[in-house]
């Protein structure tokens, strides 16, 4: 059981060892400890050594899987940041990857999902790892989306980024993208879309931004998979079959879904300020519209699962971490945190 805290716990796995997954895991736990109380999942000995070469001031304070089985997680207070020892397989060069350490970062997900579960955690934040290492480690693996799903024995979850526009080119507003498909080949995408599937992902949208987001009625923009929507059928007919009887049936469940419209033309501040979110048929034709407007702001979040993960909107950047620390932005995994930390007083509140 974990102890009465006022600062919520969250989980935080520091991902591919190799990128800068452990330095921003570090930086934005030290940054933030006064609000949140980050709880770093990964290597001890390694995020020691990282901490003491970003700033020897950092205080970390180790604790064995074990341990936190039997006594749960001890309140360190801020001065503090808690790790969880997962030893890795093989000594860390940076910018390297070894697939002798894709097990170690598979198993702080399994932690991280262990410990939402026991109560220890009220979210977890996940640094990006490298998934050609955890394939190259033996483990079939597309994405931590669909690893949660399969770990939680959830059938369906959505990947959403969100972000700020705030910047120079654009009016300042929340952009939020949701995907129909997740890691999938472009080749195997028209197939995945059902309309029963797409009735499934905006159900769970406009659930999630109702219970972990705080909207009352929101309103989810779909867009077309072909070019210009499909042009009336003369350019594809996913349009006619599937999306719009999809469109359909989600409104006669009362749901604010609208579309399809064609994607290149629906990214426009005129219709976006209207929106809660949109949904984008596949990875990248909704991402880098997003990450465009939003990049080292951004936030990853699955929705649907039955606790609460978001994460960075970006890589494992291996360019970075070989030139060595001190170059990589923490805003996403800040972000990141943040936004679980919105997400958790939000569900909160929903079930009050
Ligand atoms: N959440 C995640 O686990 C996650 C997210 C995206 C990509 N990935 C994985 O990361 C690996 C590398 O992907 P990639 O090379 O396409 O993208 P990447 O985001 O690692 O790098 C793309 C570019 O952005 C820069 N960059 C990335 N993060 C930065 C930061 N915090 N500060 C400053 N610059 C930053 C990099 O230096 C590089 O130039 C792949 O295995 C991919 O699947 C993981
Ligand atoms: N699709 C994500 C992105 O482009 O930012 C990234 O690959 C991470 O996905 P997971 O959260 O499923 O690992």
């Amino acid at each position: 059981m974990r102890q009465a805290s006022t600062r919520p716990a969250i989980a935080i796995t520091t991902g591919e060892p190799a990128g800068i997954g452990p330095e921003i895991a570090i930086r934005a736990a030290w940054a933030m400890r006064a609000q949140v109380n980050c709880v770093l999942l990964g290597d001890a000995a390694f995020l020691a050594l990282t901490a003491s070469l970003i700033d020897p001031t950092i205080q970390l304070a180790a604790l064995s899987v074990q341990a936190l089985r039997n006594g749960g997680l001890p309140q360190f207070g801020p001065a503090r940041i808690a790790v969880i020892d997962v030893p890795l397989g093989a000594h860390v060069v940076p910018g390297v990857l070894d697939p002798a350490n894709g097990r170690a970062v598979l198993a702080t997900l399994d932690l991280a999902v262990e410990g939402a579960r026991a109560g220890w955690f009220d979210a977890m934040v996940t640094a990006p790892l490298q998934k050609s290492t955890i394939n190259d480690a033996g483990v079939a693996f597309s994405g931590h989306t669909e690893y949660l799903a399969e770990q939680t024995a959830t059938a369906q979850v959505v990947m959403m980024l969100a972000g700020d526009t705030a910047d120079d080119a654009l009016e300042p507003m929340p952009l939020r993208v949701a995907l129909a498909t997740t890691h999938l080949p472009l080749k195997d995408v028209s197939a995945a879309i059902t309309r029963a599937g797409l009735g499934r992902v905006i159900d769970i949208i406009h659930t999630d931004l109702k219970t972990k987001f705080g909207i009352a009625a929101p309103r989810i923009l779909v867009t077309g998979l072909n070019p210009h929507a499909g042009e009336n059928g003369y350019l594809g007919r996913e349009e006619i079959d599937t999306i719009t009887p999809a469109l359909d049936d989600a409104r006669a469940r009362g749901i604010d879904a609208r579309g399809p419209y064609p994607a290149d033309t629906l990214f426009q501040p005129k219709y976006l300020a209207h929106a809660d979110c949109v949904l984008a048929m596949y990875h990248d034709q909704g991402l880098p519209v997003l990450k465009f407007a939003t990049f080292g702001r951004g936030v990853n979040i699955t929705l649907g699962l039955p606790l609460i993960r978001t994460s960075v909107d970006h890589g494992t950047a291996l360019d970075l971490a070989a030139a060595g620390l001190g170059r990589a932005d923490c805003g996403s995994m800040e972000q990141a945190i943040r936004t679980a930390l919105h997400m958790v007083s939000a569900q909160r509140a929903s079930q009050r």
